[in-house]
This record gives C-alpha cells, structure tokens and sequence, in this order.
C-alpha cells in the first residue's frame, strides 16, 4: 500500500483540495532536505487531519487580506512514523535529549505522525520563499523563535528576517496553530496529547 494510500484509509485530506491557493513543495520528498534523501519517494502531496487542513485554509486566508501578494508554502505536513525514525536515525551525532528538540522521538510519535501539524515557510505568489533568516530544518538557535529579539539585537538576524517570521506566525495563529520553541517552520494543530487522544498515527 502506498503512503499516500495510508493517509486517504485513514480519512486525511490533501490540503490542496482544500484551499488550492496553498502551495506545496515537500522537500522530503527531494534530496533538499537535512537527510540528503528522498524520504517520501512518490508522496509529493500534503496530508492533514480535516480540522488540521481547515486551520490551515483559516490562516491561508488571514495571510492574504493581509497580504494580498503573499502565500502560504508547505513543506512537510503528515508524515508517516517510517519516516519519522528516518529522520531521527539522521542525526547520531546528537545525544537523544538534544535530537528530540528537532526530530520527535518516533517511539512516542511526532504531532506530524498524527497528521496534526505542518512546516512551512510564506512565499510570493510565484513561490519564492521569503528569506527567514535559515533554511528549513536549520537544527540551531538561529532558527528558534524564542531568541529572535536576542538575535536580531546581536545582528544575526534582520529587521526583515524577523518580520517576515512574525507575518507566518501571525496568519498561523489567525488559523489557531500554536507555535514551538525551536523551529520557525513547526507548527502545531493540536497537543501530542489531544491528537493521541482522537487520531491514530500514520505509520
Ligand atoms: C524534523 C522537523 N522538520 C520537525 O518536524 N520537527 C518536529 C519537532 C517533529 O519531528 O515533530
Ligand atoms: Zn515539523
């Protein structure tokens, strides 16, 4: 069975069928990404819960009354646990406690696992990502949000980096998404708690 079979059994929408005016762009299913692979292999669409993917409509809309010019670029959205563990056996320089700031331990299951969570980034209509300061899944403190005042005082980051972050984090708010500490990118649905509670994982 396909993964992207997987995610359709298990009642989960493609994001796209719901607000076409996303765009995706998911880069684990490209070399660009940390693990230098193909993770994905034919999955190229994103998957969300319904509730998920109608948030993420709510904060697509919000971002463009806002900003006309603007949209919403998805980079990974449900992600099947097989590939979870992927991406956590990629880093094994990094001790379990530090791994699991960046890549949820698949052994208690990522928001994404759920179908509850999505990466993403605020592009131009023609799909050019807006410069954020990093590169998605940039794994240090230059991509966390709780120290973008510091950053920015210090000059590691711009005037521009961080006002183009507050304008996803506001629109993803707008749509009810709740932000982490250290990834710009990430966001959250629902709790690891609420989603186990009513989903299962994809796995
Ligand atoms: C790996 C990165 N893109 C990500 O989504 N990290 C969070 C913490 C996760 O794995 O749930
Ligand atoms: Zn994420």
């Amino acid at each position: 069975q396909s993964l992207e079979q997987a995610m359709i059994n298990q009642k989960l929408v493609d994001v796209q069928n719901v607000d076409p005016s996303i765009l995706v762009e998911l880069k684990y299913s490209t070399t660009d990404n940390f693990v230098g692979k193909d993770v994905y292999g034919e999955l190229t669409r994103a998957y969300m819960q319904p509730m998920a993917a109608q948030k993420l409509a709510k904060a697509s809309r919000y971002l463009q009354e806002q900003h006309p010019d603007l949209r919403l670029l998805v980079y990974d959205a449900a992600r099947p646990r097989a590939a979870q563990w992927k991406l956590w056996n990629a880093l094994p320089d990094l001790p379990e406690r530090e791994r699991q700031k960046y890549v949820a331990d698949p052994r208690k299951g990522s928001i994404h696992n759920y179908g509850c969570a999505v990466d993403l980034t605020v592009a131009t209509k023609d799909g050019k990502a807006l410069d954020m300061g990093t590169k998605y899944d940039f794994f240090g403190e230059l991509a966390y949000p709780s120290k973008e005042e510091e950053l920015l005082k210090a000059g590691k980051l711009t005037k521009q980096q961080v006002e183009n972050r507050r304008i996803l984090r506001e629109a993803m708010r707008a749509g009810g998404f709740s932000p982490i500490e250290f990834e710009w990118w990430h966001f959250n649905a629902l709790s690891r708690e609420k989603a186990k509670m009513v989903f299962r994982i994809v796995e």
